[in-house]
């Protein structure tokens, strides 16, 4: 519990003066909670001794009207405050994973599951607020009541019945501390579980297609009932002890009704007590349920949110394994790999290997090979989503450690093999590239990609909207908008990972001629699997188990006998290309 509130230490002291007014406030409420008993117990001596008049009746009247409405007052403003405050921290916390989020590398990815990252952003934002709101009115409200209870009980009534009464309470927080613990262990497995069940979720919302297209529906149900099996049980191991608090509780502060009942009876016959005074000890411990109930789940909840922020804290504290250094700039696109080697973390042999190629700012690089031979590897090295590897990978004289990445992935137009469309209209996922473009080079960037043809098919031309991922469009058509989202920012560097797999040959033809013709001071770099789309490069490389097999252009390479010529006949005798 600490532990939670300290970790939180940066937000109770931005905000102290609004928590000092709630401390200020549940006590003043706490203390106008215990009055209603002492009025009963006083009106019940006043009407035992015949004092009681007319006159006092209506004040003791008056006077519990007035303690109630302001005690509901007073209970409101804080409760309202620190709800209030929960809300405001879970946005913060939220607003600060996604932020984290978009800045981590690829391999943060790879070690964690979408849906655990998920339940961090949900499930586990839930358990945080609950902590900072539920947990900490709790906290307040139980700890200053419980302390008012039993400070009036033992000196306005009687100290020794308080003795007795309460000898029970200690047995009753050793359990609920030891049952806080186990919960505490129990929730983060349970967390875990969930994650792994939102995962599972996810792909088969995304895979359903596949799914039915082999006919495993009952084999995924089946896969997936086991996991939603797995987080049910984990949750009930949870919910098993959670359910324990009240009745234990109850159990507990009935042993304090017996004592309470039996001594206090002794005391009233040994003349030591009045009879009013017993009816008010009990409320008084009745009034006791609730903070010792509160007491332990407050247990409970803060141990859950304390487990759920150390979850949140993982992803916060991860240092991106890219390190930004630099600040410079690239101002045009000459680029250098001189000697690159690079293995993945978790790959155990050399992905590139030696690799040097030189290119002229506005060069064409055409980059192919085998599936598997480190294509994409080699670019990835150039947007800098992996550390750098060893020899130098230099761009304009500087070396791409010194790069600031944020600046120089602006320069670099990249189209992925996977083509991730947003769920909004075709023009806003093209402005993407370039939200401030103009409408002249949003129809440049249509026309470069040949998507004009496809616009004017489309209803809504422009203002189509997108379905989730784009499930709307065709793979070529989807493939094209990427191009002409990289296209719009007319990047010093413009990058086609297989950009092109989708498109018919005759259109293929179009996209190449035309960036040609528009990106003639400007470097391309086109990976693929069809020679056609890299007759034109200036430089083509041909890479084999991550190192360069063969290099030169197309009419040097079909002269040299190498993987390139080969495919190259195959290609022309009609064949399949690759491999
Ligand atoms: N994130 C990763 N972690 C570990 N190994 C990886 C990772 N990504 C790729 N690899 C491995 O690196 C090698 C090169 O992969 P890369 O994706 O660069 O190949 P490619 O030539 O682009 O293939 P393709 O033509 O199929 O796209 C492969 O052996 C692959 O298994």
């Amino acid at each position: 519990m600490i532990d939670f509130i300290y970790k939180l230490k940066w937000y109770f002291s931005e905000h102290k003066m609004k928590y000092l007014l709630i401390v200020v406030l549940a006590v003043i409420s706490n203390f106008m909670e215990v009055i209603p008993p002492q009025l009963i117990g006083r009106t019940i001596d006043l009407i035992n001794t015949g004092d009681m008049t007319i006159g006092t009746m209506w004040l003791i009247f008056l006077l519990f009207i007035a303690v109630i409405i302001s005690t509901y007052l007073l209970l409101y403003s804080w409760f309202y405050m620190l709800f209030g405050s929960a809300y405001d921290i879970e946005s913060i916390l939220r607003m600060r994973l996604m932020q984290k989020f978009l800045t981590l590398s690829p391999s943060f990815y790879e070690r964690n599951k979408t849906g655990d990252l998920m339940a961090k952003a949900t499930n586990d934002m839930r358990s945080i607020n609950r902590a900072m709101g539920f947990g900490l009115i709790t906290l307040l409200d139980a700890s200053t009541f419980l302390l008012t209870i039993i400070l009036v009980m033992a000196f306005t009534i009687n100290l020794e019945l308080t003795f007795y009464a309460l000898l029970p309470l200690p047995l009753l927080i050793i359990i609920e501390v030891y049952l806080g613990r186990m919960i505490s262990k129990r929730h983060t497995e349970s967390q875990k579980s969930f994650g792994v069940m939102n995962d599972a979720a996810l792909e088969v919302v995304e895979g359903v297609r596949l799914t039915r297209s082999y006919v495993q529906e009952e084999a995924e149900a089946a896969s997936f009932k086991g996991k939603t099996k797995d987080y049910l049980d984990r949750f009930m191991k949870v919910e098993k002890l959670d359910a324990l608090f009240q009745p234990l509780t109850i159990f507990v502060v009935s042993l304090s009704f017996i004592i309470a009942f039996g001594y206090g009876a002794v005391l009233v016959n040994e003349g030591e007590m009045t009879v009013g005074e017993v009816v008010t000890f009990n409320i008084y411990l009745n009034m006791l349920i609730w903070p010792m109930f509160a007491m332990g789940m407050l247990f409970n909840i803060m141990q859950r949110g304390n487990a759920s922020l150390n979850r949140v804290e993982e992803v916060l504290q991860t240092e991106d394994d890219v390190v930004d250094t630099g600040d410079s700039i690239v101002e045009s696109s000459e680029i250098d790999f001189e000697h690159v080697s690079f293995s993945y973390p978790a790959s155990s042999r050399q992905n590139l290997d030696g690799v040097t190629i030189h290119l002229k700012a506005g060069d064409t690089l055409g980059i192919v090979g085998k599936t598997g031979s480190g294509k994409t590897t080699l670019i990835r090295q150039l947007l800098k989503m992996y550390p750098a590897g060893t020899g130098s990978l230099i761009i304009d004289g500087i070396n791409i450690t010194r790069l600031n990445k944020k600046e120089l992935r602006q320069r670099i137009g990249y189209v992925s093999q996977e083509n991730i469309l947003f769920s909004r209209t075709v023009k806003d996922n093209i402005l993407f590239g370039n939200p401030g473009a103009s409408d002249d080079e949003l129809d440049r960037a249509i026309e470069v990609s040949a998507l004009d043809s496809d616009l004017a098919l489309m209803q809504k031309g422009l203002q189509t909207m997108v379905g989730e991922k784009g499930v709307a469009l065709s793979g070529g058509q989807k493939q094209r908008i990427s191009i002409a989202r990289s296209l719009i920012k007319d990047p010093e560097i413009l990058i086609f990972d297989d950009a092109l797999s989708a498109v018919d040959a005759k259109t293929e033809q179009q996209i190449i001629d035309n960036i040609k013709r528009e990106r003639k001071e400007k470097t391309t770099i086109i990976v693929t699997h069809r020679l056609s789309a890299v007759r034109h490069a200036d430089v083509i490389v041909v890479l084999e188990d991550g190192r360069i097999a063969e290099t030169g252009s197309h009419d040097e390479l079909v002269k040299s006998d190498g993987w390139y010529r080969r495919q190259n006949q195959y290609y022309e005798t009609g064949g399949e290309e690759n491999d």
